[in-house]
């Protein structure tokens, strides 16, 4: 079992450590961790957010465990030598396509969450996201127009291709769960969401048993805390979704809690907390690590067929949060240390 963990800037290595606890108590059979350098830690030793070492580490590995990346310090440098590149070079190169970000409630936690109790307790969906695509990859650029106004520009856009497999994606989440798909898009003005839209209703026709809906994206951030019980998968791009998950994560209580798994076609994958690098409270070791550590049960399900280690790591955190031991983010006083401690004591 060899894998990478890229711990990054701010709070990851802080949380990362927390989950790589977790892995070590399972006694998992072969473990190797192989540790490489990311973000702005791998710009201030080598250059580059995204060293070609690191990418070599991540090739060599079945799986990468990814904390988080940012560093605000390093806002002034060209894009492309920015923190944020590791995680996108990541994505991209290593072709993880499909982004999947479940949100549940815990118990114990419905009164925390910014929805009222008797809607949040009925929040068990799965965000299903486009990661190669969309504006965050397509041509960019900024230049000075001849009335010395800036312009800047990220061109949106969607192929087919691209479209029906994270469709595919999307479709087969629903069937192993409640067999409905609502595709989020803004298809009333947007081409890239047209084409998105027919892509969606042509594979649907393979998957007779899921329910399709479509819903412009404004309606979907409204309805996530309207109505939160009626998704169970949403599909959606790269853009829509990264904002709809953030939003997700606090109808269920905090974004510390949030799990991801980026997957291509086979076993592979990266596993990460939908958070950032946190810089506001980076060094206090009070980051909530459950999102890094749910995401490794995320990594034991999907890259190593763990099933019952995942649900041991899942269990592990629902019965610290239900025994009310939290982080600052849920109103609780737990630093990252002590939330690992109790998960691993529940272990
Ligand atoms: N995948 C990645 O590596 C991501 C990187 N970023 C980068 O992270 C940096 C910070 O971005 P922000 O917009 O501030 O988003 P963020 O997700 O880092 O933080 C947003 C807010 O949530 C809080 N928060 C986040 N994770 C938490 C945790 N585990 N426990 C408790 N509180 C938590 C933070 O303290 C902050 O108030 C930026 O440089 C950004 O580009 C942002 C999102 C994802
Ligand atoms: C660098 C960003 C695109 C990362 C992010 O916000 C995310 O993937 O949720
Ligand atoms: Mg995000």
């Amino acid at each position: 079992m060899r894998i990478a963990v890229f711990a990054g800037d701010g709070i990851g290595p802080e949380v990362t450590s927390e989950a790589v606890r977790v892995l070590q108590a399972l006694d998992l059979p072969g473990l190797e961790l192989v540790e490489g350098d990311v973000g702005g830690a791998a710009y201030r030793k080598h250059g580059h957010p995204l060293p070609a070492e690191t990418l070599d580490i991540a090739r060599s590995a079945e799986a990468v465990l990814f904390g988080a990346v940012g560093d605000f310090d390093l806002d002034h440098l060209e894009r492309h030598l920015r923190p944020e590149q590791a995680v996108l070079g990541l994505r991209k190169e290593l072709g993880l396509f499909a982004n999947l970000r479940p949100a549940r409630v815990f118990k114990g936690l419905e009164d925390l969450t910014s929805l009222r109790p008797e809607v949040a307790q009925t929040i068990d969906l799965l965000i299903v996201r486009e990661l190669n695509g969309d504006v965050y990859f397509g041509e960019k650029g900024m230049r000075t127009l001849e009335d010395g106004r800036r312009q800047g520009w990220d061109m949106m856009s969607y192929a087919e291709d691209e479209v029906r497999r994270i469709a595919h994606a999307g479709f087969k989440a629903a069937m192993t769960r409640g067999k409905k798909l609502c595709s989020v898009d803004k298809a009333n003005v947007l081409e890239t969401s047209q084409l998105w839209r027919d892509v969606m209703i042509e594979v649907a026709a393979e998957y007779p048993e899921v329910e399709l809906s479509h819903m412009y994206v404004d309606n979907a951030a409204m309805q996530l805390v309207k109505n939160p019980g009626a998704f169970d998968v949403v599909v959606t791009g790269n853009l829509f979704g990264d904002i709809l998950s953030d939003q997700a994560s606090m109808c269920v209580g905090s974004i510390g809690l949030l799990a991801s798994a980026s997957l291509a076609e086979g076993t592979f994958g990266l596993y990460e907390p939908i958070h950032g690098s946190a810089p506001d409270i980076a060094g206090k070791g009070i980051a909530n690590p459950m999102a890094t550590i749910l995401s490794a049960a995320m990594m034991l399900r999907h890259s190593f067929g763990m099933e019952a280690e995942a649900v041991r790591i899942e269990d592990a955190v629902a019965a610290t949060l239900a025994a009310g031991i939290k982080g600052g983010d849920l109103g609780g006083s737990a630093g990252t240390k002590e939330i690992g401690d109790a998960v691993l004591a529940r272990l």
